[in-house]
């Protein structure tokens, strides 16, 4: 076995758009970095930002599950050819996008224990899955099932005390349960149904992978006090669904001894244990680090705001879900489907597709936009519950096109942000002068948007060194869960250094944005109407 200062931790995130990987020696610093993005790196399954549009319903959205095995095939041959030494590594955990799911068919848990290392995974686990394109966090399609579930233990705010959100399109309980009423055959011929971080940590534990309780608060299902299923909203959703999920566990555990298949084609040691993998949000709660009195902003391809939360609460328009370091504490989460692709579209559209035309539209307009406001909704959005676009000018009327491209942007960045501090506010979070935003994922390495996040919340933005929260979150959490129940996990980080000031409000900025998230919510409210 390799010495304690030799060994190294790999964690990966599975993300929307692409997989990604570290390997970080024994201080947490970075030795191996490497990424397989699907749009571009496996064509063939022509997905647009990571998945698939139904042609028929644009609520359907998709992303075909094999693609994701051979992202893993192609990573860890680009590890390789790096010139990674996986004998080194002593523990491995994963972080993935929430609430998607993976149906397994009959026998595939034997085909995982018994997989040819001579042989590339995807060729292997091919018809290993009972729906062959995973449902994802996009998708919106199971309103239906929703209320169903509501329904079952008594209305919205029931369920939301329960499990800690109320129905959610793209939590995995009513995801689950619509593939169990169209295509009841898929749902009884699956063995076993994984979230995608438990896939992600099945292949790599060469069986089924327990789901952990952070990533499991993401499905509508578990009772977020007592950690367990609730039987009565699994049998709603499905006959023995209890035996399909398996258990849950907290999410730093040590789930077993990496697969044989491992060992024997990339030479990790047989020693190497898997740490549960988690949800990418919970996972970056690890990766920045957060504890109380932030708020962290996540600029991926969707925006998400959280925190730290000691206790849980009922909250009509957000989740609670169980924290991933501390398994009594719990987080606070928004969700914004509609961040970086959004972006990117205002971009392509107004700024000739490059960030730096994009910011210099964006710094040449004044804080406030000359009382323009816009919504840019892509695909149906979660908070608030629209798609389409909305542009309203400083007299409040809807117009089509705004008079430039430069207030067209502002419009985009000052409207995102603005939303998420109405709906931050909305569930409890007070805006103080103590306040510090910590921002990450990959629109945070644009500092024109960064600022316009200062302002908007009125309080200084930090970076820790790394963006890639989630994916650092599954390497810290791959040694944290190595040394046990035991460890501290600020002492196990405490080797990295503090976040850093990247920018602070100008001194105008709550005079300009409070009333603008006050005229927000009324656009917000009769548009919903
Ligand atoms: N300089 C930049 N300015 C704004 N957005 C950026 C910039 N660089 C990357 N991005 C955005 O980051 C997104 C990917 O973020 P990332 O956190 O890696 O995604 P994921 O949520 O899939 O993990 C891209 O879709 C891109 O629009
Ligand atoms: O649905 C949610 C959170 O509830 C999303 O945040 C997904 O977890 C996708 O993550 P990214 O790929 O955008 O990081």
């Amino acid at each position: 076995m390799v010495a304690e200062s030799e060994r190294t931790f790999l964690g990966l995130d599975l993300s929307t758009q692409q997989l990604k990987a570290a390997v970080v020696d024994n201080n947490l610093q970075i030795i191996h970095e490497a990424s397989v993005m699907f749009d571009s790196d496996l064509p063939e399954f022509r997905t647009h930002g990571g998945v698939l549009l139904s042609k028929t319903n644009p609520n359907v959205i998709t992303a075909p599950t094999v693609m994701w095995v051979k992202a893993l095939d192609m990573l860890m041959d680009k590890l390789t050819v790096s010139g990674v030494d996986f004998s080194k590594t002593a523990a491995v955990s994963g972080s993935a996008q929430q609430h998607g799911s993976v149906f397994w068919q009959k026998g595939s848990e034997k085909i995982l224990a018994s997989l040819d290392p001579g042989q590339f995974l995807h060729q292997q686990l091919a018809s290993s899955f009972t729906v062959n394109n995973s449902p994802v966090w996009m998708d919106a399609s199971t309103t239906v099932q929703c209320r169903q579930l509501e329904e079952a233990v008594g209305g919205a705010l029931k369920l939301a005390e329960i499990t800690g959100s109320r129905g959610y399109e793209r939590f995995t309980g009513s995801q689950i349960a619509k593939i169990a009423q169209a295509k009841p055959e898929a749902y009884k011929n699956s063995e076993r149904i994984s979230l995608v971080s438990s896939f992600l940590c099945s292949l790599f534990l060469g069986k089924i992978a327990p789901i952990d309780i952070s990533d499991g608060s993401g499905m509508n299902l578990m009772d977020i006090r007592t950690k367990q299923w609730n039987s009565q909203l699994l049998e709603v959703v499905g006959d023995n669904l209890d035996e399909k999920l398996g258990s849950v566990v907290p999410s730093s555990t040590d789930v077993g001894p990496i697969s044989s298949y491992f060992v024997e084609r990339y030479s990790f040691d047989p020693s190497c244990r898997i740490i549960a993998c988690t949800g990418d949000n919970p996972s970056s709660l690890v990766g920045m680090r957060l504890n109380e009195g932030w708020l962290a902003v996540s600029l991926g391809t969707s925006d998400t705001v959280f925190l730290w939360l000691k206790e849980p609460k009922i909250v009509p328009d957000g989740h609670i879900l169980c924290n991933p370091v501390d398994p009594e504490a719990y987080m606070a989460m928004l969700c914004f489907k509609n961040g970086s692709l959004t972006r990117e579209r205002v971009r392509d559209s107004c700024a000739e597709s490059s960030w730096d035309i994009f910011n210099q539209l964006l710094d040449s307009t004044p804080r406030g936009n000359f009382g323009n406001m816009g919504l840019y909704y892509d695909v149906q959005e979660i908070l608030p519950f629209l798609s389409g676009d909305y542009r309203f000018n400083k007299a409040g009327d809807r117009v089509a096109k705004f008079t430039s491209l430069e207030v067209e942007v502002r419009a985009l960045i000052e409207g995102q942000f603005i939303a998420k501090r109405a709906y931050a506010e909305d569930i409890g979070f007070t805006l103080g002068k103590d306040t510090k935003i910590l921002a990450t994922g990959g629109a945070s390495a644009n500092k024109a948007i960064l600022q316009v996040l200062s302002d908007v919340f009125n309080a200084p933005v930090y970076l820790q060194e790394e963006s890639k929260s989630a994916m650092l979150g599954a390497a810290y959490q791959a040694k944290h869960g190595l040394l046990g129940k035991h460890s501290n996990y600020v002492e196990v980080t405490s080797c990295l250094p503090p976040p850093r000031l990247i920018c602070e409000p100008y001194a105008d900025a709550a005079e300009i944005y409070e009333p603008m998230v006050e005229r927000y919510r009324k656009i917000v409210s009769s548009l919903i109407k």
